[in-house]
């Protein structure tokens, strides 16, 4: 098994109120490196980035990634965030921790003239799968923050118009080929171009198209459901953040007829217990923008996506997806 990261590589911040959020904290005078020579990280096959700023790198030696530091504010700021939720003890953000993936602390890069100098280190999500299908959806009607310009609100606001009904976003998604041996992978242009009344049944069914037989897309649909509940849950009662262009990152394990052995039957308890319990996950990620809430009121503008995402999926459970319907 690869090496896994101690926690002695955090906290990497420090100073400032721990719920500050939209303080920027002082990074730590001597944060781990990378880019020694046993332990250069790789950059992560781009098909399994689906969105963002810049490429991420995969650490050879851990279960990790290294996401380079966004522009000031937002790397500190979203480093900030992982800090602070890493080392609070109520039982409120233990169960936030869980919803985010793993943080490592931050890292800089040794290298002389490096392309990133300094790094969030984040679980990889796409770890656990053999064949990952991705999906990153944007939470939030409003997809700027308060510190916004209003340039900056100018250009959010007329990037996907059916966002004021829906509250949520494709930004792009990896999926298998049929035969489950070539992946596909759809970008922003094709988030975008999804009118309101295809999301779900185009978008989304798409996104599923690699679930595999029937029962098993229910089996993933039914994985995601459980998963987007949870986060419902947290949603319902946290009133200390207010999320603004952050995602969901949803995987599941892609259907490979293989599943069922090479007769098509399956043999061993492994293959069974993946036909029947596809691996599912879904998460919280990007955090550049997280602002703190006023302790009453809850994030209403993640909660009306996410309660209609919620809704679309449980419509997709009930009626099913047709993905030879999709034209894209
Ligand atoms: O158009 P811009 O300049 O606002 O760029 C967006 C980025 O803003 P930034 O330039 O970093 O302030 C923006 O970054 P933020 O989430 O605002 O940090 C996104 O990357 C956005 O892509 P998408 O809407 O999430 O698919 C980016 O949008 P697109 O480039 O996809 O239009
Ligand atoms: N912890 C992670 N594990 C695996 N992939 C990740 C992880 N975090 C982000 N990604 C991938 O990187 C992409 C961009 O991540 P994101 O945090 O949104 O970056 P940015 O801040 O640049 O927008 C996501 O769409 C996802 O595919």
């Amino acid at each position: 098994m690869e090496g896994k990261p101690t926690l002695q590589s955090f906290p990497a911040l420090s100073g400032g109120s721990g719920s500050a959020l939209h303080q920027v904290k002082r990074r730590s005078k001597n944060p781990p490196k990378v880019g020694s020579p046993s332990g250069t990280p790789r950059e992560i096959d781009a098909g399994l980035v689906i969105a963002g700023h810049s490429i991420l790198y995969r650490d050879q030696q851990s279960r990790t990634v290294l996401k380079p530091f966004q522009a000031p504010p937002r790397g500190e700021k979203e480093a900030n965030f992982y800090t602070e939720i890493t080392k609070a003890a109520s039982p409120e953000t233990k169960i936030l921790k869980t919803l985010c993936p793993r943080f490592y602390g931050v890292v800089e890069s040794s290298e002389p003239n490096p392309a990133h100098s300094a790094f969030i280190r984040l679980e990889d999500l796409t770890r656990p799968f053999r064949d990952p299908c991705i999906c990153d959806i944007k939470m939030g009607r409003v997809t700027y923050d308060p510190d916004a310009t209003e340039e900056k609100k100018r250009r959010e606001s007329v990037k996907y118009l059916p966002l004021i009904n829906t509250g949520f976003q494709l930004l792009g998604c990896r999926i298998s080929s049929d035969s489950g041996s070539k992946a596909q992978n759809l970008d922003k242009k094709w988030g975008r171009s999804l009118e309101e009344d295809q999301l779900v049944n185009i978008g989304l069914g798409k996104f599923l198209s690699s679930a595999g037989p029937v029962e098993r897309n229910i089996l993933v649909i039914k994985g995601i459901l459980d998963r987007l509940l949870l986060i419902r849950d947290f949603f319902a009662v946290q009133t200390n953040y207010r999320f603004y262009a952050s995602s969901l990152l949803i995987l599941y394990e892609g259907y490979s007829p293989a599943e069922l052995g090479s007769q098509g039957s399956s043999d061993s308890e492994d293959d069974r217990s993946r036909l029947h319990e596809p691996r599912v996950d879904v998460r919280m990620i990007d955090f550049a923008h997280v602002w703190n809430g006023d302790g009453v009121n809850l994030d209403e503008n993640y909660l009306f996506g996410l309660n209609n995402l919620i809704l679309a999926f449980e419509s997709l459970l009930i009626e099913g997806t047709d993905p030879q319907a999709s034209p894209i």
